[in-house]
């Protein structure tokens, strides 16, 4: 369902093109959760922002359901990401003026694919029911980090990419919330493609790789 098929990406700097993907080719198949790991740098979020098609590769191509991201315009892309994929930063990026329910139905509205019964089900999986007034600044970085999480989920993509979605966690917070997304992700069939430095988070998902001087290096299955 997502194929990344000989990707390659570098940044300008001032001493020259900065190479950080290099001919990257990585198949996520419908419902599979997949852990990208690597040290810091190595180019992991850049992956992931390709992926989205928030940035645009130098060469090769990103497949979401069999069709190229390039061949699409950038409302066409945004089209795609509203109604197909779900995205979780470590940074929240909840909106300060909307309270939780409006943040939770956010997308899924934009996307024409709100669902009250569903919004309700993830309230409640997620620990977050009874405070759907409360807006995000009275949530803890835990309740803040949920809500995200159901933001994302709540259009029911068929793909959900996360940036370190528990970095910004305490450990058992981070464990409880790892554990919510993957049985929300399980349910529902949908793929995930996570970001992470640690093995730890990376050990419950279905496969995982490892990102080194621009390629990948294939893991344990
Ligand atoms: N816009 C940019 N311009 C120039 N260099 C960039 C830009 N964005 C990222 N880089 C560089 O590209 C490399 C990969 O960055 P990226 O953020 O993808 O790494 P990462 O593996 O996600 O790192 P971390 O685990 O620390 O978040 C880094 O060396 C970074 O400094």
């Amino acid at each position: 369902m997502l194929e990344l098929r000989h990707l390659s990406k570098s940044y300008p700097t001032p001493q020259g093109p900065l190479s950080v993907l290099r001919h990257i080719d990585l198949h996520l198949a419908a419902g599979e959760s997949l852990a990208l790991m690597g040290e810091s740098g190595c180019g992991k979020s850049t992956l992931l922002h390709l992926a989205a098609g928030l940035d645009t590769p130098d060469a090769g191509e990103v497949r979401l359901h069999g069709e190229a991201l390039s061949a699409l315009d950038e409302p066409a892309r945004a089209r795609l990401r509203r109604e197909r994929q779900g995205l979780v930063f470590q940074q929240f990026h909840l909106v300060p003026s909307l309270n939780l329910a409006d943040n939770l139905s956010l997308q899924a509205r934009l996307a024409g694919r709100e669902d009250a019964a569903w919004n309700r089900e993830l309230l409640g999986r997620l620990g977050l029911a009874g405070m759907a007034g409360r807006y995000p600044e009275q949530l803890s970085g835990g309740q803040q980090q949920r809500l995200a999480i159901g933001r994302a989920l709540a259009a029911r993509p068929a793909l959900l990419l996360a940036d370190e979605p528990t970095g910004n966690l305490d450990e058992n917070s981070a464990d409880e919330v790892l554990a919510l997304l993957l049985a929300l992700v399980r349910d529902k069939g949908c793929a995930l493609l996570m970001v992470t430095h640690s093995p730890r988070v990376a050990a419950p998902l279905d496969r995982r790789v490892t990102l080194s001087h621009g390629r990948i290096e294939r893991g344990p299955a």
